[in-house]
């Protein structure tokens, strides 16, 4: 029998796990959700105000749905029009005008408790990290599945009869009946319902994909109660996505769709970028190859942007999980056709590394080379895979007397602790006698550089602002249209984001609603709050989002660099007659 939902427990409180659950709190008031997760610290930081990750909106989310918020009113009318009806001197209110919002309690927790948790949940949703195994049976290739398998076991041994358990994770096809197998061991004769549920978010356009997902896949058993369950957790979603973009399918499908659909998106870079190859060979030239393919509507113009290969912690290693998929069931030149997508992403990554070093007679001693971001894409302090990582691993060989480092999102800290634990064959951070320096200032990591290398497609390092498309925040949402339990939490969140952008609200700076209360207080002797104190940073970066991005002072850049001045775009972001009228050697990805 499947229970009416009250009570959804997320295990894993990552990238994933905690962007998710905080959404379906968010939109939800009236459903408990908890994220449980075994990492203390992970946990201590979602119950303050140094979140563990960053994604531009978390914050917004997680003050009403773990805080609650106050009672607060809002005029629904558009700037413009109140304004003119004030200017007149006459108050054209009416009395529907003026919305009050209730306050709301608090529905997001984060707990350690993690047996506890699961066995209050009508929901268990399973959001755990699945990386590509580095030893034993698959090596290199095959999904570690032991976080996973870990959980299913502790599910197993503390959820309810009749709860929902929901693969969140992406997972190898199949999985779902080892999870019946686990079950059934530790519960025999206990019937759940298993559901994947996989998550198509993007690292730094999180929040918005959750609020606004293209499609929300539930994958269930197509027995009666499996589609009881699906429909369950579709109920979930309903509450702010609609209902055509919940799409219901067995479950099989819904596991390997997960990673069909990042292996056809990494597919589509390492075509572009051996585009971009052919591009640099012939004199062709890739932003108009690109941009006339994209105007092909069979084609589509989006993920055709060449650079230096793609990075984060998903495209390769669920790329790995397809190739390991085909070998098992004997399809080996399947697996071989989805191993070239690898392939020519290391090759666009090692080519690009090549042409630089070619560019100073294959010589790089006695220079400083600096790489301008870190972080795998924009707007994320997300370092996992990062192409930088591989560039900066190959311009150790060529031994340069510096590799400056600046990213404007994470925390030099945090880079140069990773640097040095991923790079143990030779010294590598300055301070061990290698040649990298973290900075925290772009000006000081490109002062005295031989070449600067844009690695990162960070806004503030192109030359000319990215075009604008009108964003949900560009314009003035009301009025909302009458509802019977007043404005959705949707509506709020886009009138929130809306003032923010206002200057004539800037005076309340993160709130201009009025309606947070105020965030769980830090103890004193808090290690985030130090790291905030000594560094400017918190271990998630450069988290305040309303900061102004500032575009690079190129021109400043310039010149106080040496000769050639060689600027090498690798994300394609600049424009080359600009920069060459400064005084730069612009070199770019398929040019
Ligand atoms: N990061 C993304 O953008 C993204 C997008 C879509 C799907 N996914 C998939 O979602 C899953 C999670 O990815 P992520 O990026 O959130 O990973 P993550 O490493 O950020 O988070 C995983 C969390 O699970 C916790 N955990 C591991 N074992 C546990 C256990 N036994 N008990 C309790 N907690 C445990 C870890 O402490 C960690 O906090 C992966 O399968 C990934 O492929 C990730
Ligand atoms: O035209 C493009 C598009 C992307 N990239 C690179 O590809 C990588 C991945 O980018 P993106 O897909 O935007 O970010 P991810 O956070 O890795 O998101 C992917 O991986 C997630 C984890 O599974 C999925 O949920 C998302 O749907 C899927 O887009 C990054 O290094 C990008 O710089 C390019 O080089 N060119």
């Amino acid at each position: 029998m499947i229970r009416p939902v009250t009570n959804i427990c997320c295990v894993g409180a990552g990238y994933v796990g905690g962007p998710t659950a905080a959404i379906m709190a968010y939109q939800n008031p009236h459903l408990r959700v908890t994220v449980v997760d075994n990492n203390e610290q992970r946990i201590r930081r979602w119950n303050s105000e140094h979140l563990p990750i960053y994604e531009p909106g978390l914050g917004d989310i997680v003050r009403i749905a773990r805080d609650g918020s106050r009672q607060f009113q809002f005029t629904n009318k558009p700037i413009d029009q109140h304004q003119q009806s004030t200017s007149l001197g006459q108050n054209f209110l009416q009395h529907d005008e003026q919305v009050t919002v209730p306050a709301r309690s608090p529905n997001l927790f984060f707990s350690t408790q993690v047996g506890e948790c699961i066995r209050e949940a009508d929901i268990v949703l399973i959001a755990v990290n699945t990386p590509s195994r580095t030893k034993g049976v698959g090596a290199g290739s095959a999904t570690n599945m032991s976080s996973f398998n870990g959980v299913a076991r502790v599910v197993a041994q503390h959820a309810r009869p009749g709860a929902i358990i929901v693969e969140k994770s992406t997972v190898p096809c199949m999985t779902s009946k080892s999870v019946k197998r686990i079950l059934a061991l530790y519960r025999p004769g206990i019937h759940f319902e298993i559901l994947s549920n996989p998550e198509f978010l993007a690292a730094g356009s999180a929040m918005k994909d959750l609020m606004y997902p293209e499609r929300v896949l539930i994958g269930s058993e197509l027995t009666p109660t499996g589609r009881l369950a699906s429909a369950a957790l579709a109920s979930v979603y309903a509450a702010w996505v609609p209902p055509s973009r919940i799409i219901t399918v067995d479950i099989f499908s819904s596991e390997l769709v997960k990673l069909v659909a990042n292996s056809m998106l990494a597919q589509r870079v390492s075509s572009i970028n051996s585009v971009s190859a052919l591009c640099e060979k012939v004199g062709a030239d890739i932003d108009a190859v690109a941009s006339i393919l994209g105007a092909d509507s069979r084609i589509g113009d989006k993920f055709l942007k060449a650079g230096i290969g793609f990075g984060g912690s998903c495209f390769k290693k669920d790329l790995l999980g397809m190739i390991y998929l085909a070998e098992t069931v004997h399809l080996p030149e399947v697996a071989e056709y989805w191993r070239q997508v690898i392939v020519m992403n290391e090759f666009q990554r090692d080519r690009f590394v090549r042409r630089v070093v070619a560019c100073f007679d294959n010589c790089l001693a006695s220079l400083k080379i600096t790489l301008l971001g870190y972080a795998f894409k924009a707007n994320t302090s997300d370092t996992r895979e990062t192409p930088a990582l591989g560039i900066i691993k190959m311009l150790l060989h060529e031994d340069p007397v510096e590799i400056a480092i600046f990213d404007p999102c994470c925390n030099p800290e945090v880079v140069k602790a990773e640097i040095k634990a991923l790079i143990q064959d030779e010294p590598a951070l300055k301070e061990d006698g290698g040649p990298i320096v973290v900075y925290s200032d772009a000006y000081d990591a490109c002062a005295g550089s031989d070449a600067v290398l844009i690695t990162t497609d960070f806004d503030e390092f192109r030359s000319t602002p990215k075009e604008g498309e009108p964003t949900a925040e560009s314009a003035d949402p009301r009025p909302f249209p009458p509802h019977l339990h007043g404005p959705t939490e949707t509506e709020i969140l886009s009138l929130h984001k809306y003032l923010l952008s206002v200057p004539s609200s800037a005076d309340k700076i993160d709130d201009p609603l009025g309606r947070y209360l105020p965030e769980p207080a830090c103890e004193s002797n808090c290690p985030d709050c130090g790291l905030i104190k000594t560094s400017g940073y918190s271990t998630a970066g450069n988290t305040d989002e309303n900061r102004p991005k500032i575009p690079l002072d190129w021109q400043r850049i310039v010149v106080d660099m040496n000769p050639p001045k060689l600027l090498f775009d690798g994300k394609g972001i600049i424009d080359a007659e600009e920069m060459s009228e400064l005084g730069f050697q612009v070199e770019r990805i398929g040019h």
